[in-house]
């Protein structure tokens, strides 16, 4: 069953250090690695983290021009990560490219990272998109159609909001991955999140796998609010 992708929004390596020493030291997390912590520890925190025994999801949401995306996905293909991604919005051209610097950065040997895009992101409202970036269509209209040019250039899946999942893999595939952020329990504040979901909810819809952040690493006990959110997951989709 999927785990739960663990949003490392931290400082500092000393702070992840700090979160991962609460958890059994025998127990593999998928943990994701964002801007914050990139920024700050650079690739040595991705290469502690798989060292560990860890999977990793690299979230650095490239967007730029084809030849930028596709040389930076070179370098960050060599850090034996199992996720990446890319901003939808760059265009299908944008996301070949960086499929292929990912392929062609692969040491010999290994499986490329999976790709995926971020649609639009969990944080807008449909109200905002419509207003800030005068997308004259509904949002769940833009997050398929970004979907859709998602799996035309040939990515593993996008980054949605669950709320979005079922409408995504019905016009793409039932395969095409739906990863999924914005989750909060029913007694979580919302803080910056627009579009969000309970773990319950999530795999009701469909979410292939969960990205939570604060809801663990804020938590009072971090461990058992991973235990709880997994284990809400598991029985939804024990349910199905
Ligand atoms: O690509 C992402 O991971 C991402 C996309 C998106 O649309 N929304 C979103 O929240 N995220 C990331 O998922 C995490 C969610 O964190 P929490 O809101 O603290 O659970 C953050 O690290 C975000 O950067």
């Amino acid at each position: 069953m999927s785990r739960p992708i663990i949003a490392l929004d931290f400082p500092d390596q000393a702070a992840v250090k700090t979160f991962l020493a609460q958890f059994p030291q025998e127990m593999r997390l998928y943990a994701k690695v964002g801007m914050e912590l990139f920024y700050s520890a650079g690739p040595d925190i991705v290469r502690f983290l798989v060292a560990a025994g860890h999977d990793v999801f690299l979230d650095l949401k490239l967007h730029d021009i084809p030849h930028t995306v596709e040389q930076s996905m070179r370098v960050l293909a060599g850090l034996g990560v199992r996720l990446t991604n890319v901003h939808a919005a760059g265009g299908v051209a944008m996301m070949q490219a960086a499929q292929a610097g990912l392929i062609a950065g692969t040491p010999a040997g290994k499986l490329p990272p999976q790709l995926i895009a971020v649609t639009q992101l969990t944080s807008t409202s449909e109200q905002q998109m419509q207003q800030e970036q005068l997308v004259n269509t509904s949002l769940i209209n833009s997050v398929t159609h970004l979907a859709q040019l998602t799996q035309q250039a040939g990515l593993a899946g996008v980054v949605c909001s669950a709320l979005e999942a079922q409408q995504i893999k019905q016009a793409t595939s039932p395969d095409f991955l739906c990863i999924t952020p914005g989750i909060r329990l029913a007694t979580n504040r919302t803080d910056d999140q627009q579009r969000v979901v309970t773990p319950t909810a999530a795999a009701t819809y469909g979410s292939d796998r969960l990205v939570v952040g604060r809801p663990i690493t804020q938590a009072a006990d971090p461990v058992s609010a991973y235990r709880q959110i997994k284990q809400l997951w598991e029985a939804a989709h024990d349910q199905q």
